[in-house]
């Protein structure tokens, strides 16, 4: 189930006053079962980028290829694309209309022809994955917290199935606890069924936890594609761009600058907090006599 993009640009308003090249010149390609973070500033392309993977918008040049078929292919079969590309867009909540829970959530599966007991067998499925409970599944959308929403709104995209589910900022608005809750289990999720995630994102240090490659975007183009530590490694070209590497990066580049030999390059909390134990340890430092080894 691949995805290729081929030197994509798109043109807002083409040929008047308000033109924008949003897209550049994109090449890209999307393999089974990764789970990819899109970073970039604001305006960068990222929300038009990802609206390209499942055709909502047609490229101005380029072609996106999906299991090798051109998917703008005059006969080709866009819905069922879409069903497959699940996009959760930015603020998913505000799109909550049924009168309960599960309703909601049958929504998208009964419009791919699901019975309601077929739709609703995978709106249960889809609920529990993303950590909703049961007893809250008759509840009508509007009682719900905003953690609460954005879990319903994601499991009516993940009960139609989708091979690819893209999410755009899923955490926008939630507290710190609400938002590693999401994306713990959207990390679940992709261990789970064994999909695709395209999670684009405003935090580096969500997607250094969590992704496994990491598009930067950056005025239309892209800028890195590579593992996010090899990106962050790249933090003074990314602060160039209105970006910053995990702070954590920063504070490892700092304790090496004054001698300890820590791997800069260090993405998560955790892999820093090891690495600098390790190179406590070699130094011989009494600052682990009071028994803060692991
Ligand atoms: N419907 C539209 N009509 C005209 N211009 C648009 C439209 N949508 C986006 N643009 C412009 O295209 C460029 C890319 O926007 P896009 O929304 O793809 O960026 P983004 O990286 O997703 O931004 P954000 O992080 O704010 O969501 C920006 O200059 C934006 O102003």
């Amino acid at each position: 189930m691949s995805i290729e993009l081929k030197n994509i640009t798109y043109t807002y308003s083409p040929g008047t006053a308000y033109e924008i090249h949003a897209l550049k010149d994109i090449n890209l390609e999307i393999p089974d079962g990764q789970f990819i973070g899109v970073i970039g500033h604001t305006g960068s392309g990222k929300s038009t980028l990802i609206q390209h993977l499942n055709a909502l918008i047609r490229p101005t040049s380029g072609s996106v290829l999906y299991n090798g078929e051109d998917v703008w292919e005059e006969k080709y079969d866009r819905r069922k694309l879409r069903s497959q590309v699940g996009l959760v867009f930015q603020y998913p909540e505000h799109q909550l209309f049924e009168s309960d829970v599960l309703s909601d959530v049958c929504f998208g599966p009964m419009n791919q022809g699901m019975s309601r007991e077929e739709a609703e067998a995978e709106a249960k499925k889809a609920l529990l994955q993303v950590g909703f409970k049961e007893k809250n599944f008759s509840k009508s959308p509007f009682e719900l917290s905003g953690g609460q929403k954005k879990r319903v709104a994601i499991a009516g995209v993940l009960a139609m199935n989708p091979k690819i589910l893209i999410l755009d900022e899923p955490t926008a608005g939630l507290d710190p606890k609400g938002r590693d809750e999401i994306l713990d289990q959207i990390s679940e999720l992709h261990k789970a069924r064994g999909i695709t995630i395209i999670l684009v994102s405003h935090s580096m240090e969500d997607v250094a936890k969590y992704v496994e490659r990491l598009i930067v975007v950056n005025r239309g183009q892209i800028a890195f594609d590579d593992t996010p530590r090899e990106v962050f490694s790249h933090y003074q070209e990314l602060e160039a761009m209105g970006l910053a590497a995990p702070q954590i990066t920063y504070i490892m580049h700092a304790l090496k600058q004054k001698g300890l030999k820590v791997d800069p390059n260090a993405t998560t909390v955790e892999e820093a907090r090891d690495d600098i134990l390790r190179a406590l340890k070699e130094a011989g430092s009494p600052l682990l006599k009071g028994g803060n080894e692991k």
